[in-house]
């Protein structure tokens, strides 16, 4: 029997907290697999996923970056994504392609903040995952620690597969727990044949063995029938159990190792085989036909097309769209249909990506992820599919931007390249948007956060050789309703020749229980005296006046409003009469209700040497930060603080200042809370 070749491919995310060591263990995977016969070194600059020139001079991955190798008869296509929080879109848009993930922690650290959200992200996208344990070889590592980490902060069962051999300084290896094997390398990073277990960790391994059969017992109906009978679970059914506890998410299987000293990676790579699923193996991809109708398209290269672009990058080579097909194949010159933009759109030349070199092919199936060079229309997030078999595939979501900065070209004769490199750049990250402040006239562009500001700058000056002034980077504001009102009453009637326009309603604004949750809108009308067209044009013009609050004019959150009355004219009333209504009756009610002004906050997690401690928690209390917790971990002290972000511009710069260096930080954001009076406006 002929297999599917599809089960050979894994499409594969590289996720963790920044430095945990992502880009470092995709570049042993690429040596490992004879992609690359030479390692590279974040610190030298020389890694093949970071290789754009912040990238190498920041030492962090900011652009998620593919590459492809083979490993024991597979195709393992790898997306390297990046750690710091804001570029967490970036990760969101890979992870809405992936069919399984490998999530890297530090030995040391164990689960941290931005793991933990990178964790989440995947848990939402339904991503089955690996824990890899790096940096083994660091003074502290502990695995053990690192595991209860993660079965407390992210609650999957980790089983633990991996005995490690030797500790810290003389990590060497591991026992391979499946069978009862040791794996070592040497001091160059070569892997030795594997051994029997050393006659010291004998008694523990088969300890450690043990407790995985019955850990796995306990999760998994097939094993646990195998356990009771025999008392004991064979490899095989071992291995069966946690591929299938792996992809049902119910269970993380745990490997370790350190990507620095290339020690683990092999093992890392069979795993990656055994346990994570081909594109065969997760449920087809579902979409939306033209007739509103689901559709759901089998990974099969003989089905009708059906690809979303997740990505897209200006190169040397020219625009490239990065693509996951999910059923169908294209090939080179053909035309496809884009259903997003609904226009048809011709395929140029297709690539297999390698970071930044490419390789071409002919044609495209099921199940890969490549780029194409050609398109006009698609942006990240855009269908492409047979033009006779139209279908719209859900879109990555995009996150709201809570930072932002005006921006001006040093040189007035730039101003029109600025603006198009500003557009360019939003079109590549769609987490980026450029507006014109109407009151200053200023160009703004708002982000994630004031790296990602600061990134796309950079960008646009090395790219386009261009002096470009920025402004100070200001918060983006919310706004919520603290006491709402009842009964609230707004009548639209215009009468000036012609049809005229009459719409009547009665409107209650109350909280959410959440602040910054969101908006709810529904009808309480009885007896049919506002048709049910028009209560959702009250509906779609209560959405339009959340753009601007009285407060300062920033967008509402965290509301419900109720259609409770409402009346109609025979010949006067029309969606656009009602929808108007609803706009200008909620932009009045608002401004009758007790406003509150909310402010984006994010968690830091701060880690300094002992010494430098008091200075730092001084320093967040001045920045209304309030501390939730303090640890003592490897020598340093981890402090935990919730900090509103307009405070914390520049806080990189003042803490390597107050700790001459030794102080790093991480955040991430937590969501809205009220910020003090008087309200900034915009
Ligand atoms: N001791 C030790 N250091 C390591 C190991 N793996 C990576 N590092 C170092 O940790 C630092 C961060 O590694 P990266 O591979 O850049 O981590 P990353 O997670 O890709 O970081 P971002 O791309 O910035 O999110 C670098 O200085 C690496 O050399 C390891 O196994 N042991």
């Amino acid at each position: 029997m002929r297999t599917n070749p599809l089960a050979a491919v894994r499409n594969l995310g590289i996720l963790a907290h920044v430095d945990a060591g992502k880009t470092t263990v995709t570049e042993r995977i690429l040596f490992a697999t004879g992609t690359t016969h030479k390692r590279g070194e974040v610190h030298d600059g020389t890694t093949v996923t970071d290789f754009d020139p912040q990238e190498r001079d920041r030492g962090i991955t900011i652009f998620a970056a593919a590459v492809s190798c083979a490993w024991d008869g597979h195709r393992i296509n790898l997306i390297d994504t990046p750690g710091h929080v804001d570029f967490a879109d970036e990760v969101e848009r890979s992870l809405r392609v992936l069919d399984g993930a490998v999530a890297v922690f530090d030995a040391v650290a164990g689960v941290e903040p931005q793991s933990e959200s990178v964790w989440r992200q995947a848990d939402r996208h339904g991503v089955p995952r690996l824990a890899f344990v790096n940096k083994m070889d660091r003074a502290g590592a502990v695995l053990d620690d690192a595991v209860a980490s993660v079965r407390e902060r992210l609650h999957p069962a980790p089983l633990v597969v991996q005995l490690p051999i030797g500790a810290e300084d003389t990590f060497t290896g591991v026992v391979d727990l499946l069978r009862m094997r040791a794996l070592t390398w040497t001091d160059e990073g070569e892997a030795n044949p594997a051994a029997p277990v050393p006659d010291d960790l004998r008694a523990e391994a088969a300890r450690r063995r043990r407790l995985l059969e019955e850990a796995v017992a306990e999760l998994h109906p097939g094993a646990l029938e195998e356990f009771c009978d025999t008392g004991a679970l064979g490899t095989g059914t071992l291995t069966g159990a946690l591929r299938d506890l792996t992809r049902s998410g119910d269970a993380v299987v745990v490997l370790c190792g350190s990507a620095y000293r290339n020690r683990g990676i092999e093992p890392l790579l069979d795993a990656v085989l055994a346990y994570l699923p081909s594109p065969l193996d997760v449920p087809p991809v579902r979409g939306t036909g033209d007739d509103g109708t689901e559709r759901r398209r089998p990974a099969d290269p003989a089905a009708p097309l059906a690809a979303l672009a997740f990505k897209v990058s200006a190169t040397a080579t020219g625009r490239l769209t990065h693509l996951r097909v999910y059923s169908g194949t294209i090939g080179k010159g053909d035309t496809v249909w884009d259903a997003t933009a609904r226009r048809p759109e011709r395929i140029g030349r297709i690539l297999r990506v390698q970071a930044d070199r490419h390789a071409p092919l002919d044609r495209a199936v099921a199940g890969d992820i490549v780029a194409v060079v050609g398109l006009k229309s698609a942006r990240a997030g855009s269908t492409l599919c047979a033009p006779d078999a139209p279908l719209v595939l859900e879109p990555p979501g995009v996150a709201e931007p809570v930072v932002s900065v005006a921006v001006e070209a040093l040189r007035g004769t730039d101003t029109g390249r600025l603006a198009s490199a500003l557009a360019r750049l939003a079109e590549e990250d769609p987490s980026l948007a450029v507006r014109t402040d109407p009151e200053t006239g200023q160009t703004v562009l708002s982000g994630m956060g004031e790296l990602h500001l600061e990134v796309a700058v950079e960008k646009i000056r090395r790219d386009h050789g261009m002096g470009v002034n920025v402004g100070r980077p200001r918060v983006s504001y919310r706004e919520t309703v603290g006491r709402g009102v009842s009964g609230f009453v707004y009548r639209h009637v215009k009468q000036d020749g012609g049809a005229g326009q009459f719409a009547h309603v009665v409107l209650d604004v109350e909280p959410l229980d959440t602040p910054g949750a969101g908006f709810e809108f529904r009808s309480a009308v009885v007896g049919g005296r506002v048709p049910q067209e028009y209560v959702r044009a009250v509906g779609a013009g209560c959405r339009d006046a959340l753009a601007e609050g009285p407060l300062g004019g920033h967008p509402v959150t965290g509301l419900r409003v109720t259609l409770t009355d409402g009346a109609t004219h025979v010949k006067d009333s029309s969606d656009t009469a009602f929808r108007t209504a609803g706009r200008f009756g909620l932009r009045d009610a608002l401004r009758a209700c007790a406003m509150v002004l909310l402010e984006p906050v994010v968690e830091v997690t701060v880690t300094v040497p002992e010494d430098a401690v008091g200075g730092v928690l001084g320093d967040l209390a001045a920045r209304r930060g309030r501390v939730t917790g303090s640890v003592v971990r490897a020598g340093a002290t981890v402090v935990t603080a919730t900090v509103p972000l307009a405070e914390l511009f520049g806080y990189a710069t003042r803490l390597r200042s107050r700790t001459q260096g030794r102080g790093t930080f991480t955040s991430r954001p937590t969501g809205y809370a009220s910020a003090p009076a008087p309200a900034p406006t915009r």
